[in-house]
């Protein structure tokens, strides 16, 4: 929906636009078809259509003029391939004169024999005058788009427009991205709005490295199971004090019913061993002196304690770490190494995890050769496929490589749709600015049916990303279109898709790690917001200091590599042009500090 004021080349921009870049099949507009010298509606509508259709508009001009003669004064244009009809009097009033017919007209328009034929033949045999599909009239979730109709004094226009677009008609895209600019922070949430948990399964602990806990885990063991000795020695009464003891028996690891300590007497233990009944401290054997052993001492026959034990001293109780039945670990958490060890201390083998999502990874251009291949004339390697499929990689998400699409709408849709037949996330690369081969947006929205939640963002490097959203059974799929130039498309993976990614698979903090760092060197701030790539080292200061990666420019892919942060800069204001050495600026962890 936009509102327009009279004037005629902007009426005209967005029909044209809205017709051939969105490639809509109706645009209802109202006002602007009066007598007065500012309604300049039709004028600018005839300027734009190839055909006008006038029968919508005299039974629209008949079914006014039975609400008001004034219908008379209307000033109409109405196309079937792209027009208008502009009717004054009720718009309502009007919409609904023609609204039975306009899924028939776009039917004619998109050359849908069946659905003519259906329509006509039902004509036919019930020789009415109602509409054969008035139950199917035009919803508004149909591919038109209704502009306003909002009160009854308002004009009515009614646009047919191409089906086709001027995709391939380079002279006749727009010269003013049509996308607004929006702030960053706006994007990253839009872009998390839309990111969902997916669904939870289990898997064996040997697989979840990484992986986010679906729900809390609770111990179906204690830890440790038995009264366990901390030390290597012996196991006494501390009532006993020091002194020698006769050494009656041994408690190693791994044993179970070890004999029993009585008064006067211990047991050598080994770390880890069960303490024995009757026991209630461990001596460790630094604190004791053999007395007596068997010949060739295969047997300690009787040590010295050297010193008094304390109850409880180096034995831990059992559960003392976890008792059976403890939450251990809690939903959300990332698993890395030691929770999977705990939850094998627990006996927890098989876990509820949120699923992962997996990945879908295009290059676009015609510009691109396959690093495998030969580097023909013109072309450049495919840089971004391969180092965005790393990216994920080393998140441990999967991913499919789905090659390079061309500059071509029908190679482009091929490969967007078998994207989306396996993957969750689509990640594209290039073509989404204003060049006559970008074609992403275009196959987003007309070809796939993608809701584009934005187009361009207030951002450096970054300002064409593109992010959309197709339904998918009861979910939906996100798509992120990247741009081509390797840094942008790098630096827009950490930003958008890395933090979506995480939370699609549970993460309850799925956004970037954000610290303090020192600048070493001046900075000249740009128009927009900007992410520079540095390397962040710690130094004696109290924040570590950002040392940049060299020229910024967004193609420089050596820009991105080393760096470990990415320093978050305003920009450029009247008050502020350029950030000095020291000054303190906000950073975004990318890689290990
Ligand atoms: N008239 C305007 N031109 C451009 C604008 C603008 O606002 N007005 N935006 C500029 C900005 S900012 C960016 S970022 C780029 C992004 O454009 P696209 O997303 O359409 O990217 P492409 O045109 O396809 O490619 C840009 C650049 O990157 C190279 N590239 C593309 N894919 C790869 C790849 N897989 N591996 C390596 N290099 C790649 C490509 O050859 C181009 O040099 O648009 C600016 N233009
Ligand atoms: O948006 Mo860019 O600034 O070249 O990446
Ligand atoms: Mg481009």
């Amino acid at each position: 929906m936009k509102i327009v004021p009279d004037e005629k080349d902007q009426i005209q921009d967005v029909l044209i636009d809205w017709s051939d870049q969105l490639a809509l099949d109706i645009i209802l507009t109202t006002g602007g078809t009066g007598f007065a010298r500012r309604d300049i509606t039709p004028e600018a509508t005839k300027a734009v259509i190839d055909k006008e259709a006038n029968g919508l508009s005299t039974a629209m001009l008949t079914g006014s003029l039975k609400i008001t003669p004034l219908a008379m004064l209307g000033r109409c244009v109405i196309s079937g391939g792209s027009g208008l009809d502009s009717r004054p009097g009720n718009s309502k009033e009007n919409f609904l004169i023609v609204k039975p017919w306009l899924k028939h007209a776009v039917n004619h328009l998109r050359e849908n024999k069946t659905a003519v034929n259906a329509v006509h033949s039902k004509m036919q045999d019930k020789k009415d005058s109602t509409p054969a599909h008035t139950h199917d009239h035009i919803s508004t979730t149909d591919t038109f788009s209704l502009v306003t109709y909002q009160s009854f004094n308002f004009n009515f226009v009614c646009v047919f427009s191409k089906r086709s677009s001027n995709i391939d008609k380079v002279a006749k895209r727009p010269r003013k991205s049509q996308y607004p600019l929006i702030n960053f922070d706006e994007a990253v949430r839009t872009v998390m709005e839309h990111s969902k948990c997916l669904p939870v399964e289990t898997i064996p602990i040997e697989d979840s490295l990484g992986r986010i806990l679906s729900e809390d885990i609770t111990a179906k063991v204690s830890i440790p199971p038995f009264r366990a000795s901390i030390k290597d020695g012996y196991a006494v009464l501390s009532s006993d004090g020091p002194g020698p003891r006769r050494v009656v028996s041994s408690s190693t690891a791994g044993q179970s019913e070890p004999a029993p300590v009585r008064s006067g007497s211990v047991v050598r233990i080994t770390t880890g061993a069960m303490v024995p009944t009757g026991a209630d401290a461990v001596v460790q054997v630094e604190d004791t002196e053999l007395l007596a052993a068997t010949e060739e001492g295969a047997e300690e026959l009787e040590v010295k304690i050297l010193t008094s034990a304390k109850a409880g001293q180096d034995i831990r109780p059992a559960g003392s770490d976890v008792m059976k039945g403890d939450t251990i670990l809690k939903k959300g958490t990332r698993l890395g190494p030691s929770e999977i060890g705990l939850l094998a201390s627990v006996g927890v083998t098989q876990i509820n995890v949120y699923r992962v999502p997996t990945v879908a990874v295009l290059s676009t251009g015609n510009e691109l050769s396959d690093p495998h291949g030969t580097l023909r004339e013109g072309h450049i390697f495919d840089s971004n496929r391969i180092m965005l499929m790393m990216a994920l990689k080393e998140h441990r998400i999967p991913f499919v490589d789905m090659g390079i699409a061309i500059d071509n709408t029908d190679d482009l849709h091929k490969k967007l749709s078998d994207a989306l037949s396996k993957a969750d996330v689509i990640v594209t690369s290039g073509g989404v600015s204003m060049g006559e081969k970008d074609l992403l947006k275009y196959c987003l929205t007309v070809q796939l049916k993608a809701k584009l939640h934005f187009g361009r963002v207030l951002l450096k490097p970054g300002k064409p990303t593109t992010f959309a959203t197709i339904p998918s059974s009861n979910t939906e799929k996100l798509v992120f279109a990247l741009p081509g130039n390797p840094v942008s498309s790098m630096v827009c993976f950490n930003l958008f898709v890395l933090p979506a990614l995480r939370k699609l698979m549970g993460d309850p903090s799925p956004s970037p790690t954000k610290i303090k760092a020192k600048l070493t060197a001046d900075i000249r701030l740009d128009s927009r917001p900007e992410f520079q790539r540095v390397q962040l080292v710690w130094g004696d200061s109290q924040i570590p200091q950002a040392f940049t990666t060299g020229k910024q420019i967004s193609c420089r892919l050596l820009s991105m590599c080393q760096a470990n942060a990415l320093v978050q800069l305003p920009p450029r204001s009247e008050e502020v042009s350029i950030l000095r050495t020291d000054d303190v600026v906000d950073a975004i962890l990318i890689g290990r500090l």
